[in-house]
């Protein structure tokens, strides 16, 4: 890219040739000054100039990724020429900011005490272990997947985010660039199962090799992707596959699971989850949508509900009754195509999450192959069931970053926005808030980590009675922690959290989606008490 000096810069200070300099890197903005937002003049005040702490008080950081960035002619060759000093919050000047290739100097074990410092800074705007805190959990090859799922969202994903979810639409080609980068593999069930290697079509994230992919590999991934900031983009990508597409990994039979799994890790394909009706949400055993044995075929009839991908789905794996006994005793998984004559999907408007396709389907007299029966006749439940903890810790995952994005966006306003005199972060009042912020969120996010090292190392069998307890407490604290997180996000951005897009898009947007998380995959109500009720069955075997 081209060098300029400072004085180059400021010889081009007129509205029809206007240039400015932000963070070291020259702007040509002439054509952009009547298209510009925040309006002309603003911007053409700021010709010939250094415009970077301007430009930082209005504007987030996705702004710079997909409209300045274009009009970007060059850089300023000496720091020295630069007018305007960087700000005082050094902690987010740009050459403290520890940028993706510095993983290049990784450490090999994170408990060698030399763990390089990885992201922002912003305190607690990510894990402790990027911020050199030793952990038992991570090595190198997390530090390999950290970096690749971190640059592709950087560039592919968060400064698009506003505009997909206001159109209520994600574009296909973003399906397939995140199974190019093995993130569908590594979120579907199938990245930490080393018997399915052979159906990865584009490998795991960073080139990590299967064997060494654990439950903390799938959680850097999830994690990262959840800093953009759009729980709608999130099960766009992953909603429907990361419970889907598990009954099929772990109980279809071969013929068609070989078929299915590699459409699917490739993003060829769209796969959903059908269980929920208009009836019967959490309360999966008192399903209504019947499958006739029709002696060659089932005849399937009912309708399924809030359906995550369902809108652009090709394969629904379905919980049906297959026997007259009410409960959970007659339930069967069938992989019902999105081709057979009499499936329907209707796009549902819902109150956040767009773009993620949830869907009211139904099935009207759908004839379904035998061989579409995934596992065996009547015992669908214990296969849904086999897949709730999984689900129930990735919604974790992604509350829990959702929350730490919360106090990032709000602290990075908060550093620069000043009120009365002094800096958000000057006031009492607002720095109460970011504590009780913190607390909730390192508290969960210390939990979950506790809990994926229990679900890595025991024994599978175990894990169902052990673990379904806590991993449901666990889902309940990290959904009010992210309600508490937004709302407390959103007064610190005040009006600029009321508007869509801007400065507070990420807050105005998540705290439109806590619901998303605070009811599917089992309420807060029924977590809370389910974990208690595993507790007490305990206390009686006293
Ligand atoms: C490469 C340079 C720039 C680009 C690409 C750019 C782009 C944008 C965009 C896309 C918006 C609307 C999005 C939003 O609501 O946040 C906006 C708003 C705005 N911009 Fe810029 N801008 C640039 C430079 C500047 C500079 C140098 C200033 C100030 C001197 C400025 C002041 C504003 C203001 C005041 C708003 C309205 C913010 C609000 O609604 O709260 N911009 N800009």
């Amino acid at each position: 890219m081209k060098t300029y000096t400072f004085e180059q810069v400021q010889a081009h200070n007129k509205p029809n040739d206007c240039w400015i300099v932000i963070e070291g890197k020259v702007f040509d903005v002439t054509n952009f000054l009547s298209e510009h937002p925040g309006g002309k003049k603003v911007l053409a005040k700021m010709a010939g100039k250094d415009a970077s702490k301007s430009f930082k008080m209005f504007h987030n950081d996705s702004i710079m990724q997909r409209v300045g960035l274009p009009m970007q002619i060059g850089i300023i060759g000496a720091a020295k020429d630069v007018e305007e000093k960087p700000q005082k919050d050094a902690v987010l000047s740009a050459d403290l900011v520890s940028k993706p290739e510095a993983a290049a100097v990784a450490p090999k074990s994170l408990a060698d005490n030399q763990v390089a410092k990885f992201g922002d800074g912003i305190p607690y705007g990510d894990p402790s272990w990027y911020q050199e805190w030793n952990s038992p959990y991570y090595n190198e090859s997390h530090i390999k997947v950290r970096n690749t799922v971190r640059a592709w969202v950087e560039k592919e994903i968060t400064p698009f985010c506003h505009e997909w979810s206001e159109k209520k639409e994600i574009p296909k080609s973003v399906l397939k660039s995140a199974a190019k980068i093995g993130f569908l593999a590594a979120v579907s069930g199938a990245g930490t199962d080393p018997k399915m290697a052979h159906l990865l079509p584009y490998g795991l994230p960073g080139g990590v090799d299967p064997a060494e992919f654990d439950i903390f590999s799938e959680f850097v991934c999830m994690d990262e992707l959840a800093r953009c900031g759009s729980g709608g983009l999130i099960w766009a990508l992953e909603g429907g596959l990361s419970i889907g597409l598990p009954p099929v990994i772990n109980f279809a039979k071969d013929e068609l699971k070989n078929r299915i799994v590699p459409e699917c890790l490739a993003g060829d394909k769209v796969i959903s989850l059908c269980i929920t009706e208009p009836s019967a949400g959490s309360d999966v055993a008192n399903l209504a949508t019947t499958a006739k044995d029709m002696g060659d075929h089932f005849l399937v009839n009912g309708e399924k509900k809030w359906i995550t991908q369902g809108a652009f789905a090709d394969y629904y794996t379905v919980a049906v009754r297959t026997a007259e006994d009410k409960g959970m005793g007659g339930i069967s998984l069938l992989l019902i195509e999105r081709t057979f004559p009499g499936v329907n999907a209707r796009k549902m408007d819902c109150q956040g999450m767009w773009g993620s396709g949830t869907s009211y389907i139904t099935f009207d007299d759908v004839r379904v192959p035998k061989t579409h029966l995934i596992g065996k006749l009547n015992e669908g439940f214990k296969y849904v069931m086999h897949n709730f903890n999984h689900e129930r810790l990735s919604i974790v995952m992604q509350a829990s970053r959702l929350s730490r994005v919360c106090i990032e966006e709000a602290l990075k306003y908060a550093l620069k926005r000043e009120t009365f005199g002094q800096r958000l972060v000057d006031h009492a009042v607002l720095r109460n808030k970011f504590g009780h912020m913190i607390r909730q969120c390192e508290a969960t996010h210390a939990w979950l980590e506790s809990i994926l090292f229990q679900y890595k190392t025991l024994p599978r069998e175990t894990q169902a009675t052990m673990l379904a307890g806590p991993i449901a407490l666990l889902k309940a604290q990290s959904t009010q922690t992210f309600e508490y997180c937004a709302r407390e996000a959103a007064q610190i951005f005040g009006g600029l959290a009321y508007t869509r897009g801007g400065q507070g898009e990420k807050i105005e947007r998540l705290y439109r989606e806590v619901r998303a998380y605070a009811i599917p995959g089992g309420s807060e109500e029924i977590m809370l008490d389910l974990g208690v009720r595993q507790a007490i069955k305990k206390c009686s075997k006293l």
